[in-house]
């Protein structure tokens, strides 16, 4: 009975390790049997104090910490900032692995498949459980390319927490303000750890300038590094006036001592961290009353008095409350700082308790018979609106389905397509499961039939994305595919209003079918993906009623492939003015019928190819910055501005996704692989009349 089902968004779960496992499973089950060598199957709690003998409440603790006691976090940033270097060494650390992980060659927890390692990049995002101090720590290293950012989406929303990695050579970069729009989306507390302060060019103080201006967040500096770039050798914990030193013969980075700042031994240093404290402890009082209540009240004449653990407790506040964000610094490959980013994951980031998720309320899976579970906010919205057409009460329906919108991952569209074909016609079922699979792990990934030519199309987020896809399939289900030429997915406008009429008047058997339509299509201003449907009052509402969704089923599959290239139509609204039925007609019919009235008015419209504009940035060496300068101008390249970060010059603009197609290997050349370059969708934008008639005289086959 529908009045007792409810609908559940489930598709991630959280709180628990199991739970978080569960995202990424054939990931860490892939992480454990490399492991085997060194580790048991199963987890290393060497690190949990309290496991005496047979204390049961003990040994349940460690098998299922309070959740007070848990912290799901992921890492994120720009590409190759050092995630997965970072959590290799988080693991290491932890007793999770015993020996060092290397990136570069190739041999990391996180970074398993074998695309990653090749490349030295992350593709998938990989989730490790273990242990620190007594904390249960769930970690889910991201991708950084922006190919990938689908990933990143989908597990920041089961996150509580998060560290963002910056070279700190390089500061804010393009994908970190993408990283950091998601999570400022998901409401997600952070740290941020400016890692490769070993780096030549690294700048403490310009990574947290850019860490102000470029993401508008409140840095709170908790640590200074003793020394930059070759020099760096540790850090001073500003909290509790200690330095931190690693022993410069230790080759692991465990062996470090922590040591009280003194005015005779280290004056400068002394005089620099207290100013920093105080800075600390007065930006903290702003921002948290019963902080500021404490310290003007005990301690307004000496902050030297204020205790760490009250000023800790007060930064946990503030991170919490996303109204400022802790900074610390380090070198994770030359195994420096890491330890006490740990300890800051524990102090400041939130547990599970902590946080407020008001679906997960609704999620407690004591699900039901007649409980519908669904995987994407679509599909949470179609069963929404199902449940809505069989009569449940107004005012919970629309709670619930806006509830459900909270539990939604947000596919971007994808720019890029090509064909890919089977080895053998036989084969056909088998890439047909592959892609079928793939799509489920990965939904930015979208595969449709070509309907003339009856291929299968794949459309993805970049060039990687369909390399690595591409590979994938070889490898993990061993078929050898073709790829055809990748192309770029265009959209298609109007420019005018039109209106058309059709009739569709068919006997099937001794049935009449008989339909009237007459609509318009006319373009809008506001960005809109699916055409906006409007209704006229002189259609009956009773009519309406029974033939809504066959007649919005009609507009939607004319949308999807317009005149020109077969490319979706986008900004239009169609306003049905008027409708006829005849009565026992089929919805299949009244859907045919508006399909063909709506392709009718269509074809008289003036119409418009809209091309995908990406926002590109840049980094190159000022000896180089003239030939990219030059490349780009060929590539309709816009360039909006070019900055000076620490040595190097960042050229920030647009340029058209068709004209940058193998850009990587265009830049690596001209710039003897010294730069490094981000894409981002920007938007879609109206092609010039020549590029327009060149392009669709190539898609013709004229040119
Ligand atoms: N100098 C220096 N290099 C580092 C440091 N950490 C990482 N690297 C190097 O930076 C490169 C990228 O490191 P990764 O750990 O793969 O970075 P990532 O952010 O995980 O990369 P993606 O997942 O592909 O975005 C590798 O060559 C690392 O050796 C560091 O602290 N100092």
């Amino acid at each position: 009975m529908l009045s007792s089902s409810r609908i559940f968004a489930v598709n991630h779960k959280k709180i628990s390790s199991l739970n978080i496992n569960n995202v990424c499973c054939s990931k860490i089950r892939a992480s454990l049997k490399r492991l085997k060598p060194h580790v048991p199957l199963g987890r290393n709690y060497s690190s949990l104090p309290g496991l005496i003998g047979n204390d049961i409440k003990s040994l349940r603790s460690v098998l299922s910490p309070p959740a007070a006691k848990i912290r799901n976090i992921g890492i994120m940033a720009h590409i190759d900032a050092g995630k997965t270097t970072t959590t290799e060494r988080i693991l290491y650390y932890s007793g999770y692995t015993r020996s060092l992980g290397d990136v570069d060659d190739g041999d990391t927890v996180t970074d398993f498949m074998a695309q990653e390692r090749e490349r030295g990049i992350t593709i998938q995002s990989a989730a490790v459980t273990f242990d620190w101090k007594g904390y249960r720590l769930n970690l889910i290293d991201t991708p950084g390319h922006v190919d990938f950012t689908v990933e990143v989406e989908r597990c920041l929303r089961v996150l509580d927490g998060a560290v963002a990695v910056f070279d700190a050579s390089a500061g804010v970069e393009a994908q970190t303000l993408t990283v950091w729009r998601q999570a400022d989306k998901h409401k997600i507390p952070r740290i941020c750890f400016l890692n490769k302060m070993d780096k030549t060019g690294a700048s403490f103080n310009y990574a947290v300038e850019s860490i102000r201006e470029k993401l508008n967040a409140k840095p709170l500096v908790l640590q200074l590094p003793i020394g930059e770039a070759k020099t760096f050798k540790g850090v001073v914990d500003v909290v509790s006036k200690e330095k931190l030193l690693w022993n410069a013969n230790s080759d692991d980075g465990k062996d470090f001592e922590r040591k009280p700042l003194l005015e005779m031994s280290d004056p400068e240093l002394l005089k620099k961290t207290t100013e920093a404290r105080n800075a600390l402890i007065e930006q903290v009082a702003d921002l948290d009353d019963e902080f500021a209540d404490l310290v003007l009240g005990e301690f307004s004449e000496n902050f030297d008095l204020l205790p760490p653990e009250k000023l800790q407790t007060a930064i946990h506040r503030v991170t919490l409350a996303q109204t400022a964000v802790p900074v610390l610094c380090g070198s994770a490959l030359r195994n420096k700082g890491v330890q006490p980013l740990l300890d800051a994951i524990t102090m400041y980031l939130p547990s599970p308790e902590e946080r407020d998720y008001e679906f997960l309320h609704l999620v407690c899976l004591q699900t039901a018979t007649g409980d519908t579970i669904v995987s994407s906010k679509s599909s949470a919205l179609a069963a929404a609106r199902r449940a809505e057409r069989e009569g449940e009460k107004k005012h919970r329906r629309n709670s619930e389905a806006e509830r459900l919108l909270l539990a939604g991952v947000e596919i971007p569209e994808p720019v890029f397509f090509c064909t890919i074909e089977p080895p053998s016609m036989a084969k056909q079922p088998d890439l047909d499961h592959a892609l079928k699979c793939l799509h489920r792990e990965d939904p930015s990934l979208k595969v449709r039939l070509d309907p003339d030519t009856g291929q299968t199309v794949l459309c993805g987020m970049g060039e990687l994305h369909i390399e690595i896809i591409h590979d994938r399939i070889k490898r993990e289900y061993g078929l050898e595919t073709y790829l055809g030429p990748l192309q770029v997915a265009y959209r298609e406008t109007i420019l005018n209003s039109v209106r058309a009429t059709d009739t569709l008047d068919r006997t099937l058997g001794d049935k009449r079918h008989l339909v009237t339509v007459e609509l318009e299509a006319k373009p809008i201003e506001t960005a809109s993906v699916r055409p906006v449907i409007e209704y006229a009052d002189s259609v009956s509402e009773d009519l309406l009623k029974a033939s809504q969704e066959a007649i919005e089923n009609g507009i939607h599959s004319v949308c999807l492939q317009g005149p020109l290239l077969g490319s979706p139509i986008q900004d239009v609204a169609i306003t049905l003015h008027s409708l006829m039925i005849h009565p026992g007609t089929s919805t299949t019919m009244i859907s045919a019928c508006v399909s063909r009235c709506l392709q009718k008015a269509l074809k008289k419209a003036d119409k418009q190819v809209l091309e995908p504009l990406m926002g590109l940035e840049v980094t190159v060496t000022k000896d180089y910055l003239s030939p990219v300068l030059a490349d780009l101008a060929q590539r309709r390249g816009n360039i909006q501005e070019i900055q000076t970060r620490q040595n190097n010059k960042v050229v920030i603009g647009f340029v058209p996704l068709a004209e940058i197609m193998g850009y990587s290997t265009v830049l690596r050349t001209l710039t003897s692989g010294s730069a490094t370059f981000a894409l981002e969708l920007a938007n879609y934008q109206a092609m010039n009349p020549q590029d327009q008639s060149t392009l669709l005289s190539q898609r013709r086959g004229f040119t």
